[in-house]
């Protein structure tokens, strides 16, 4: 006795006044308030973290290498206790409610542990039976419609060793998927992959978001952010940059302007000197910063000048555009 109850007592929430009367904390999935790490060198991996993902969300993580997110993924999965602040997932604080809620979600976190000498279907056997809260007598149904679901059911007797760093990383989320889940945490899951293994774990994220579980993923890649999820946050150094809808994100930042003409060199010119920064000429395109004015105004000026002016327009902003603008920082991809 004395063990955590698997229904929350109620004061457990009167004892967090860090997170209540907060808004969205009630229906959002993951919840933090202040969330900060210092480790014990003195490294601040993160520092004051406001995080909300929305039920249904699939939600992308994302920030340089050392940005902090593994940090936040351990202290939101009750791996390691934050220095300060509060986390709840599932509505439950964490990581005291640890063993309530994390039967609840998937997790792939730091790539999966597998044994090479064991085939797909013996490794997911295995790590069901380590497990307290899983049905023995229905193992095997769900290890093989876990290995269907991530599309290894052809390969389940295959020995784990002679896998693709794609099959491993399929069945690391077959194993996340044992059990229904209401949540799915998964750190840098296309990590290491080529881009057809990138392909295919990105579709089946957003098959197994299409059922309604709400997925939080990390990524430095800003492209995969762009492609899968529906909402994200961005880190850097520990801080929160941005989160928000994935098409807001973008939205709230300008695009690069682009310029199609023969005469790039006069057209660069003048566009430098209507105040753009940044100006790339690459074939016959001319490409800037736009100046903060009306955009009408610097059309007007290359025609003035006499500038061929074949199209004219404003490419839409990418979330690395949004990243840079919000750090005056370049993202670095390669990490
Ligand atoms: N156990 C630890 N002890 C001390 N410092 C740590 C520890 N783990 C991480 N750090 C430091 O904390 C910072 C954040 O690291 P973290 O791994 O959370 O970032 P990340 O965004 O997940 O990056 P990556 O993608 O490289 O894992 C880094 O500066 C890192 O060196």
């Amino acid at each position: 006795m004395g063990e955590p109850s698997a229904t929350e007592p109620e004061s457990e929430r009167e004892s967090e006044p860090a997170l209540r009367g907060v808004e969205g904390a009630e229906d959002s999935v993951i919840h933090t308030r202040a969330l900060t790490k210092r480790y014990r060198g003195g490294q601040l991996a993160v520092d004051g973290l406001d995080l909300t993902v929305p039920a249904g969300s699939v939600f992308g993580f994302l920030g340089p290498n050392g940005s902090g997110k593994t940090t936040t993924i351990r202290m939101l999965m009750g791996l390691i206790e934050p220095t300060s602040g509060a986390a709840r997932v599932l509505g439950r604080p964490m990581p005291r409610s640890s063993r309530a809620v994390l039967p609840q979600v998937g997790a792939l976190i730091e790539g999966p542990a597998l044994y090479g000498f064991l085939s797909g279907r013996q490794n997911l056997v295995r790590y069901d039976a380590a497990d307290p809260t899983a049905d023995p007598r229905t193992r095997s149904t769900r290890v093989a419609a876990a290995l269907d679901r991530v599309g290894l059911a052809a390969a389940a007797g295959k020995k784990a060793k002679a896998y693709s760093l794609g099959m491993k990383q399929r069945l690391g989320l077959a194993s996340a998927l044992l059990q229904p889940r209401k949540l799915l945490v998964l750190d840098e899951p296309t990590n290491g992959l080529d881009p057809q293994g990138m392909r295919e774990i990105r579709s089946l994220i957003r098959e197994l978001a299409s059922d309604g579980t709400t997925v939080f993923l990390s990524s430095h890649l800003l492209d995969e952010i762009e492609q899968v999820c529906t909402h994200a946050a961005v880190m850097a150094q520990g801080r929160l940059i941005t989160q928000g809808p994935v098409a807001d994100l973008a939205a709230g930042t300008r695009g690069r302007l682009v310029v199609t003409t023969p005469d790039t060199a006069e057209a660069a010119r003048v566009l430098k000197e209507q105040g753009a920064s940044d100006v790339v000429i690459a074939d016959d395109r001319v490409s800037a910063e736009p100046p903060d004015r009306d955009l009408a105004d610097l059309n007007a000026a290359l025609v003035t000048a006499g500038v061929r002016v074949r199209g004219f327009g404003v490419e839409r902003a990418s979330l690395e555009d949004a990243f840079v603008a919000l750090t005056g920082e370049g993202f670095d991809v390669a990490g």
